[in-house]
């Protein structure tokens, strides 16, 4: 009869266990990240600590290659390959966007420019990016309004303003898209379409990164914090963890430093804010469990 294992030996198989069940597979072989590594290597980032990876709980997310120590640079990515309104007013867009009034907000620019170079496919010079991009998100904005009558009341509520909120933002930009079909041959509501623009504004809303404001004049006044980051984005949100992150004027990259360790083959998390559930479904469209700000939100006139 073989002899029982020891009571270490039990524990030890049984952490083995759990943390092969959370450790990620490698993706690093797919082609669309082949891609993305040449196309930043070509901007002049390297990436040394991190590889795309697929994780049970959290989707596809990055993993550690090797441990990380606290205050260590996990990632630190040079402006070239950030999308800023800078980008956008460089580009073909610029002059459209300079010339538009009342100015277009920040967010249109960048909204405008997504859905133009998704349109362009591989004439884009962004297309390693782009491909690796969700094509379709999960926040409450992107449901059917059946699903969303189906959430709890002020969750519903939220959603149904979101999604009023994002409708409205499309109207009012359509005579801007109109103004752009000079650099079309299809017709410009084929392209800049509900649906092209709800894909761009869950883009910019659940992967921008955020930046000290910056003044354009030719856009409006509302703060022009956001900025895409490739592969950086590629970070989920942990609660648990801190981290230190901002773009850092002296090295010209936006940085990301761990306070917390991390082994070799583990996730490695960035914190979205200290939100609660609520928040995290409506603006990026998951839930975390073991959420230390979950609350629970009760309908006015509840006893
Ligand atoms: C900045 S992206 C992170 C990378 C993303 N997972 C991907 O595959 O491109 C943010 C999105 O990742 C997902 N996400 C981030 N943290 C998550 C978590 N803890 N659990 C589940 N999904 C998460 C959500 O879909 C969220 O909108």
């Amino acid at each position: 009869m073989p002899k029982r294992k020891g009571r270490t030996s039990r524990i030890r198989k049984r952490k083995l266990f759990r943390t092969s069940e959370m450790r990620g597979v490698n993706e690093s072989y797919r082609s669309e990240f082949i891609e993305l590594k040449k196309w930043l290597k070509a901007r002049k980032f390297e990436d040394t600590n991190l590889i795309p990876a697929r994780f049970p709980g959290t989707g596809r997310g990055l993993m550690s290659k090797i441990s990380l120590q606290e205050g260590q640079m996990i990632i630190s990515l040079p402006e070239s390959c950030l999308l800023t309104t800078h980008t956008v007013i460089r580009s073909y867009l610029g002059p459209y966007v300079t010339k538009w009034k009342p100015s277009p907000s920040p967010l249109l620019a960048l909204c405008t420019f997504l859905v133009s170079e998704k349109h362009a496919g591989d004439r884009s010079l962004w297309k390693p990016y782009l491909e690796i991009l969700p094509k379709s998100y999960t926040c409450p904005v992107c449901l059917e309004p059946e699903v969303v009558d189906l959430l709890p009341q002020p969750l519903k509520a939220k959603a149904i303003e979101q999604r009023a909120h994002v409708q409205e933002f499309f109207a009012s930009s359509r005579d801007f898209f109109c103004s752009l079909q000079p650099l079309f041959v299809e017709a410009i509501d084929s392209i800049f379409s509900y649906r092209a623009f709800l894909w761009a504004w869950c883009t910019v809303n659940t992967r921008a990164v955020y930046l000290r404001p910056r003044l354009q004049k030719c856009l409006s006044a509302e703060p022009d914090t956001c900025a895409l980051a490739p592969y950086l984005d590629l970070l989920n949100h942990s609660p648990h963890v801190q981290v230190q992150a901002a773009f850092n004027e002296e090295t010209g990259s936006y940085e990301i430093r761990a306070a917390s360790r991390y082994r070799k083959h583990e996730e490695v998390y960035i914190c979205y804010g200290p939100h609660d559930n609520q928040r995290l479904l409506l603006e990026y469209g998951f839930v975390s469990l073991h959420n230390p700000h979950a609350c629970v939100y009760v309908s006015r006139g509840w006893s």
